[in-house]
């Protein structure tokens, strides 16, 4: 599975670095992306940094353009974090432009959707993003959220919803494969992921989980990352792969 954890400002700089020095000496046996305020140099073996948004194709200021990422050989980018939505008013009009600042400079997007709970309206917000945009041979993760387990601190979401969503986005994501030439999309769940979560999300289907800085200290993250190295192992017995 994929693991993404997504620091947040709130997170001291000192705890930021400290976790991305200690996660070098854990043995990851699944793919870890991890998002700073602050991007860095991608250049950890553990795992890869990522960044936590894109700059519009605009003059402005305050925000990582794509020539930075490039420079900093980051790979992935958020586009439209659920918290810069609520709170910054982030429109679908941004996002769609930040995401095609990703598909045009070879940064693989994270498309986060949540705003809108039921699968319905999570097509919607997923078409209302991609509106326009030339995906083929592009590879993107969308990061389906339980806003309300993220706002209110405790796993509130269910089992039947985050299941009904995951249909509906692969129902989707593979008819949008076949017409726009996608090379390749990945699901993952987000709201408040814990051990449990990640069950949740393997048992439904989701290739990964989306994690906030709840687990400010790699020691507190370690059963999480059994979970996901034990999930590995058991696919292998089975799978082979
Ligand atoms: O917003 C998130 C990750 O970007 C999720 O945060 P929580 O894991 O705290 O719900």
């Amino acid at each position: 599975m994929i693991c993404i954890v997504n620091f947040k400002n709130m997170m001291h700089y000192e705890k930021q670095l400290k976790w991305l020095q200690d996660i070098e000496r854990e043995f990851l046996d699944f793919k870890l992306l991890v998002a700073p305020t602050l991007p860095e140099h991608n250049s950890y073996h553990n795992y890869e940094i990522i960044a936590q948004n894109i700059s519009l194709v605009q003059r402005t200021v305050g925000e990582v353009s794509a020539s930075v990422l490039n420079g900093l050989k980051i790979q992935y980018a958020f586009v439209g974090h659920l918290e810069r939505r609520r709170l910054l008013n982030e429109t679908t009009d941004l996002i769609n432009e930040r995401l095609i600042n990703c598909l045009d400079n070879h940064i693989v997007p994270i498309i986060c959707l949540g705003i809108h709970s039921g699968p319905d309206l999570v097509i919607r917000e997923l078409k209302s993003i991609l509106k326009n945009s030339d995906l083929s041979d592009q590879r993107v993760i969308i990061a389906y959220e339980s806003l309300k387990s993220t706002q209110s601190n405790q796993p509130v979401y269910s089992y039947v919803e985050m299941e009904a969503v995951y249909l509906k986005l692969k129902q989707y994501m593979d008819e949008l494969t076949n017409s726009s030439g996608l090379s390749s999309y990945h699901l993952v769940m987000g709201g408040h992921i814990n051990e449990e979560g990640i069950n949740v999300a393997e048992k439904i289907g989701y290739d990964g989980v989306l994690i906030g800085d709840r687990y400010q200290e790699v020691t507190s993250f370690q059963p999480l990352i059994k979970t996901l190295n034990r999930i590995k192992r058991e696919r292998l017995l089975t799978h082979g792969s």
